[in-house]
């Protein structure tokens, strides 16, 4: 997979290079470039954003330069990418999401700041038939668009073949199945007095897995009733149901 980045804070994307996803980029899994928008401006003050019209707080980023800036990036490969605007007004990014661009050949993150860039670059963009996706990490506001493209890569790249030491974690996720990760634990088997739930240690296997579904589907009742919801029917069998 190659993914390309368009920030005015290039910086701001070295964690990508860090840890997991910089194993996966040594490994070749991952091809990574982080692209600065102020190479595409042609002034002394390399402006990238302008009052808005219609009056109203804050600047926004120029046309121009972000039209100038994907279709350079945009021709350095022949894939065609999928171009994911971050912005607080988008699609919710879900694990559903990253499952869908885990499968894409490339990705090209345009990330906004200011109070985001002008409306044409993704009218543009689609109205020559390029798939873009404008999500939403969260329902909290960000100051740009740089720490939504950490998260995302970071979902994304983790379910790529090869990346994970264990593929059965990808499998386990919470959302994977609908529901919550139940509670984890690990030696001592006391600890400050608090000791492993007894099952854990049983070595009864079709207990274990019961247990820890029973946790997960008490969580996820507590915490998400949301996506308890969402389950469809077929998804809950008839001991979860007893629970
Ligand atoms: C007051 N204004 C309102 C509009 C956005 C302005 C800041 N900004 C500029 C570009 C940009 C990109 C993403 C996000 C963002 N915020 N929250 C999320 N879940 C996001 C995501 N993905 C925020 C952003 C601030």
């Amino acid at each position: 997979m190659r993914i390309d980045v368009i920030t005015i804070f290039p910086g701001y994307l070295a964690p990508l290079r860090e840890a997991l996803l910089g194993r996966a980029i040594a490994a070749g899994l991952v091809d990574l470039d982080v692209h600065d928008l102020r190479d595409w401006t042609h002034d002394v003050h390399q402006a990238v954003d302008d009052a808005p019209y219609g009056g109203g707080p804050g600047m926004v980023m120029r046309p121009q330069v972000w039209g100038e800036a994907l279709d350079a990036v945009l021709a350095r490969d022949a894939r065609t990418p999928r171009i994911v605007v971050p912005t607080p007004a988008g699609r919710p990014f879900t694990q559903a999401t990253a499952q869908e661009w885990a499968g894409a050949e490339r990705l090209l993150f345009a990330c906004g700041r200011y109070e985001g860039i002008d409306q044409r670059v993704v009218d543009d963009a689609r109205g020559r038939g390029l798939p873009v996706d404008e999500v939403s990490i969260g329902d909290y506001v960000l100051v740009g668009g740089e720490a939504a493209v950490l998260v995302m890569v970071e979902a994304v790249v983790r379910l790529l073949p090869g990346v994970l030491g264990n593929p059965a974690s990808a499998e386990q996720d919470s959302f994977s199945d609908g529901l919550l990760e139940g509670p984890a634990y690990t030696r001592p088997e006391t600890w400050r007095g608090l000791a492993v739930p007894e099952v854990l240690r049983s070595g009864n296997h079709a207990a274990i897995a019961r247990w820890r579904r029973d946790r997960a589907l008490e969580r996820t009742a507590q915490r998400r009733p949301d996506l308890l919801a969402a389950l469809p029917e077929r998804a809950l069998d008839k001991a979860d149901r007893a629970f």
